[in-house]
């Protein structure tokens, strides 16, 4: 990291700085939205006539409304500007433009998340961290939204209670582990993603330093017409880095915006943020081989059933020009998928098709596909009016089709297979992928037993009857993990005997000793 002139590597605490640096004199007179100049005068108020202040009002008028509503999930994020390059032909399974050509670079906008906090929150709580990519590819948009975990859960119908259980309580308006734990017994196939929060993979240390995953399995085809099904992984090129829940408390305690930091000054310093795209491929009749179902969300594919390739690499090498414009306005929609796409063919991706776009509709409005950041390199249409922005609202083309005055035209995509996938989904829970994780990926005796604190940490406080089927289910996934949080839990109780102000002089001073 490059020093600056106030002792300390952090480009974040330097921003305003940098900015007189590149301006030595302002950077103009200061006009009122409509453009006119202010005058000095009118920039008191006091001892005068408000009404005919019209920069106050058109000051204090415009605040009055200057937040929109933030975003359900994922509310709290930083963005950066960057690129994917092709490095290596995948022209043998997938014939979108924007990974073919060795050396191509496409433009990208992402948003980096974490998924409970609202804005403001912290960055180093236990939740999914979220990474949003658009690609402004010669075809269009292409949105892969990604999370650090590979896996998620089946039914989409549960996704609004998932995501208030893991929330606050609408009571209280405290993070409540009694709801969580609650639904995650009634709902278990929720339980793997809180296995995997739990595990020393739960709190990265920083966005830099995790993997991401679109986690659904994406239908593609080449320029032959051929299908192949596919996901796509960004493994991190710096290596996986992870916080203990001791680091990540301390670490949140002085900084909670640690991840937005990281990530802005890596920037800053050049030593930009990197990902390698690997694509793990299965053929048309591979699907007919395997013995697991491809498209469940909640299950990782098997081993030895599948191929890897390496497609390319994305960099993030500039910092947004401004949060508001760059990021909060960004909607990124799964939907958002290019020729050589066809797209994932399960229940979960069907409902995100449609509820992006309606939550974006609302945050943002209906024409937030023309702002800046969501608009493609190109596009044609027959969609006219609504609230601003309009962009230029194609002028003066032809707004209805067909017409017969050479108004834009659809095109034959002859590569495009005529036939669907469609799968039937099975609702039943299976606890196997489950033991799975907690035997393999969770690989060490230390590992597990930080796993079974972090969860008996989350069973603090939730209440007898909950707590009870909570252990239980823990059980049925495996008996030592059952055993240990039962035990954990213990610990955890008589520790939680402590008043709660000292529990908290405690914590300081362990703190303040680490
Ligand atoms: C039924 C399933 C799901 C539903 C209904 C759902 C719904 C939503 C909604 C409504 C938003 C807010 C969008 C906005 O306001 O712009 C959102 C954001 C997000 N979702 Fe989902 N989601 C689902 C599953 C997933 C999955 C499978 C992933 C990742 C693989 C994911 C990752 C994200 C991320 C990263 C964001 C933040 C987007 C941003 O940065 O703007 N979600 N989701």
């Amino acid at each position: 990291y490059q020093c600056y002139d106030n002792g300390t590597a952090d480009a974040v605490s330097q921003q305003l700085a940098d900015f007189r640096r590149r301006h030595p004199r302002p950077i103009g007179v200061w006009t009122k939205l409509t453009g006119d100049p202010i005058d000095i005068r009118d920039i008191v108020s006091l001892n005068t006539d408000i009404f005919n202040n019209k920069h106050h009002f058109l000051l204090m008028s415009h605040f009055d409304r200057e937040r929109i509503p933030e975003r359900v999930v994922h509310a709290k994020g930083i963005g950066a500007f960057g690129y994917y390059e092709v490095t290596n032909d995948v022209s043998k399974y997938i014939s979108a433009d924007v990974f073919n050509g060795i050396g191509k670079r496409t433009p990208i906008v992402g948003r980096f998340s974490t998924a409970s906090q609202n804005l403001g929150g912290t960055d180093l709580r236990r939740e999914f961290k979220g990474v949003s990519l658009k690609f402004y590819t010669r075809q269009g948009n292409l949105d892969l939204i990604c999370l650090n975990i590979p896996i998620l859960m089946k039914d989409p119908i549960d996704f609004l209670s998932f995501a208030h259980a893991s929330r606050r309580n609408p009571q209280t308006s405290i993070f409540d582990n009694t709801m969580r734990w609650d639904f995650t017994t009634l709902r278990p196939q929720f339980l793997q993603i809180f296995l995997w929060l739990n595990s020393d993979l739960g709190i990265p240390d920083g966005y830099r330093k995790m993997n991401t995953f679109p986690v659904h399995t994406y239908e593609v085809y080449n320029k032959h017409g051929e299908t192949f099904y596919v996901k796509f992984n960004f493994r991190t090129e710096i290596g996986l880095f992870n916080l203990t829940s001791a680091q990540a408390l301390a670490i949140g305690a002085d900084d909670p915006d640690y991840y937005n930091r990281d990530l802005y000054n890596a920037i800053a310093a050049g030593d930009y943020p990197a990902w390698r795209l690997e694509m793990d491929i299965l053929t048309k009749d591979d699907l007919t081989r395997i013995d697991y179902d491809p498209f469940d969300l909640t299950r990782q594919w098997k081993r030895g059933t599948y191929r890897t390739v390496t497609a390319g690499r994305l960099v993030f090498n500039r910092h947004v020009d401004n949060n508001f414009k760059d990021a909060e306005q960004t909607a990124f929609n799964p939907d958002n998928l290019v020729p050589g796409i066809v797209g994932p063919p399960d229940a979960v991706f069907k409902a995100r098709r449609i509820f992006y776009l309606d939550t974006q509709n609302y945050r943002l409005g209906v024409n937030h596909v023309n702002s800046r950041i969501n608009a493609p390199l190109y596009d044609r249409n027959y969609n006219r009016d609504g609230m601003p922005p309009v962009r230029n609202n194609m002028k003066d083309a032809p707004n209805y089709y067909p017409n017969s005055f050479n108004g834009p035209m659809p095109y034959v995509d002859e590569a495009r297979p005529t036939e669907r996938l469609f799968i039937m989904e099975n609702a039943a829970v299976d606890l196997q992928p489950m033991s799975e994780f907690y035997n393999t990926v969770v690989d060490t005796d230390a590992h597990r037993q930080r796993m079974a604190d972090n969860l008996a940490a989350s069973l603090e406080g939730v209440s007898q009857d909950i707590e009870k089927k909570a252990l239980k289910l823990l059980t049925l996934v495996d008996i030592d993990l059952g055993t240990r949080v039962t035990q954990a839990l213990k610990v955890a109780k008589a520790a939680a005997m402590i008043p709660l102000r000292e529990r908290y002089n405690r914590r300081a001073q362990c703190l303040s000793m680490s």
